[in-house]
């Protein structure tokens, strides 16, 4: 019988769409997948002139961190300033705490605390729905205008205001090394990333004090991960961290020399985001991305630790003041576009994703029968 000739034909005008290939005796094609349309890694800034007298190098570390956030969401920053001993010396406080026995830990649990901040045990959290729970524990602090590491006073000059009469934070009563070392850690990357927040104006060429006033007393979360291996032969849904985008403004991470982070890019490919020695990861939050119209997007990332090590990092999450109402600033409109994000109270929008993401939580059983948009921010506080 005749071979049948399929009708297929190469054309030359299509070879860059196309891959043709005999299978048995016929000529067949495969379209190549679309030109990668996203990055394939992470871009790497060196901020060591960031307190530069010139201006003209301050934006040009601007520029950088724009191009960045735009296409990736994520970057290292290197030269960062925060002294290398203090970064080790939290690192072996991060390993000291979480091999604490589980009672001592438990003292400080996040349960215990209306602000849903303190200790929380392995697979308490679940980022991903397929998972038993998110692989890690967890040790969570934040602004708090009553401790006197973080100097409301000197830093507002305002006292203490009087309806806040319950510290946010909860530090387990036998572990006094604890609070002091995360607070020597935080009293670096809290200046750094305010640092940071000047250099974000400049990027929009705005003035550097432009967003000054949204950052008087800002929200933050300091969150202490210890990732235990990841079971490579085990379930390949596993996860330390299931994937997310930040609620925060910008993130700052500081991971140790273990690789887990993966960042998720615009093709649904998962990029490594492996340790670069004396950096920190810096990353997009939901109120950035809000704030620039999706211009800088909030990039969804996950934690995967197959090393077989143990993993430590300690991301410090950086959002506004409560009290700033937050729109789509003009300069990120494009001509005959719309902002795609209505204004809101940070504060409101921080406790509306908070709670629910905690619903087991007291302080979300108490407003449970509270509807969400009556939800204000001062209830954490209480
Ligand atoms: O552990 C890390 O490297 C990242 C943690 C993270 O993404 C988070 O806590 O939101
Ligand atoms: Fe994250």
């Amino acid at each position: 019988m005749a071979e049948v000739i399929n009708p297929v034909i190469p054309n030359r005008a299509d070879d860059d769409k196309y891959v043709y290939f005999h299978s048995g005796s016929k000529v067949t094609y495969r379209k190549i997948a679309e030109k990668p349309t996203s990055f394939t890694s992470i871009p790497t800034i060196d901020i060591a002139d960031i307190d530069s007298e010139s201006l003209e190098v301050r934006k040009q570390i601007a520029s950088r961190i724009y191009d960045a956030c735009h296409n990736v969401g994520f970057f290292y920053v290197k030269n960062h300033g925060i002294p290398k001993h203090i970064v080790d010396s939290t690192f072996e406080i991060l390993k000291r705490f979480f091999s604490l026995d589980l009672e001592t830990k438990l003292d400080a649990h996040v349960q215990k605390n209306p602000a849903i901040r303190g200790y929380e045990p392995m697979l308490e959290t679940r980022l991903d729905p397929r998972t038993k729970g998110d692989i890690k524990e967890a040790f969570t602090m934040g602004d708090c205008v009553m401790e006197p590491e973080q100097d409301y006073t000197g830093k507002t000059g305002l006292p203490p205001p009087p309806n806040i009469t319950k510290p946010q934070n909860i530090w387990p009563r036998n572990a006094p090394f604890w609070r002091e070392g995360l607070y020597q850690y935080y009293n670096q990357v809290l200046p750094l990333a305010m640092k940071l927040v000047r250099i974000f104006a400049l990027a929009f060429h705005l003035p550097e004090t432009e967003f000054d006033q949204m950052f008087k007393f800002p929200i933050t979360g300091m969150r202490a991960l210890y990732y235990p291996p990841t079971p490579a032969d085990g379930d390949s849904h596993n996860v330390g961290l299931g994937a997310h985008s930040d609620f925060s403004w910008i993130t700052l991470v500081l991971q140790d020399a273990v690789p887990a982070l993966e960042v998720l890019n615009q093709d649904g490919v998962w990029i490594d985001a492996p340790p670069q020695p004396n950096t920190l990861v810096c990353n997009v939050g939901q109120y950035l991305e809000r704030q620039t119209n999706g211009k800088f997007p909030a990039t969804v990332h996950r934690v995967r630790n197959k090393t077989g090590l143990e993993r430590y990092s300690l991301p410090f999450f950086l959002t506004m003041d409560p009290d700033v109402d937050l729109g789509v600033m003009d300069c990120c409109i494009e001509d005959g576009e719309e902002p795609k994000f209505e204004k809101i109270n940070v504060g409101d929008l921080y406790i509306r994703r908070v709670l629910p993401a905690r619903d087991k939580h007291p302080t979300s059983i108490r407003y449970k029968d509270v509807p969400q948009d009556q939800w204000k921010y001062d209830l954490l506080l209480s």
